[in-house]
């Protein structure tokens, strides 16, 4: 099975092998830094949507694997606050186009303040903490759920989800 993944984060890519290694024995990835066609730092669910379903064809057509995934990382504006948000696709070459959503939890006022005023998650992570690459590390979902739950282990949930469907329409 031969699985393109478009994008090149630690985070991300990991998340997928774990999921695929785990349920296929023959498997090969293929990594590649995919346009999302969305903006850096995706606003809503259905921009974040947009971003993970375009990074899966991208990705896939510009290689001769079977499926193509894509994940991207985003916010969303709710009564409550604004939450990161995260989703994933995969699409392959029988023309399945799948999505699945991953966990989201409230930002800190001091953070969706920045954002509502254009700036990047990951750059203000890397502020908020003193540290640097926060994005390709546990994530936003990681520093604020103390360690819990990390940037890679919400992805490969949301892998599962993806894998799952795919897995249950094609057989
Ligand atoms: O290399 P890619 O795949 O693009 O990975 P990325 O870290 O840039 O992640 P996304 O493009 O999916 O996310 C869009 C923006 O939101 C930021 N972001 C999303 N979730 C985050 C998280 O949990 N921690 C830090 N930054 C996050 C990310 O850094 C980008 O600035
Ligand atoms: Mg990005």
């Amino acid at each position: 099975m031969k699985i393109a993944i478009g994008t090149t984060n630690p985070a991300k890519v990991q998340a997928i092998q774990k999921v695929f290694e785990e349920q296929y024995k023959e498997v090969q990835f293929q990594c590649l830094k995919t346009e999302s066609h969305v903006s850096e730092q995706p606003m809503t669910d259905q921009e974040t949507i947009e971003g993970a379903l375009n990074r899966a064809k991208n990705v896939l057509k510009v290689t001769d694997c079977d499926v193509g995934i894509g994940l991207e990382g985003g916010v969303s504006e709710s009564l409550y606050g604004m939450f990161v948000c995260n989703w994933g696709a995969l699409v392959d070459r029988q023309g399945n186009e799948i999505i699945g959503g991953g966990a989201r939890i409230a930002l800190p006022n001091e953070i969706s303040r920045e954002l509502k005023a254009g700036k990047e998650l990951g750059p203000l992570m890397d502020e908020y903490t003193q540290r640097t690459g926060i994005r390709k590390k546990e994530g936003a979902v990681g520093i604020f759920t103390n360690g819990l739950v990390t940037r890679e282990t919400m992805f490969l949930h949301v892998v599962q989800l993806l894998l799952g469907q795919w897995q249950y329409r094609t057989k």
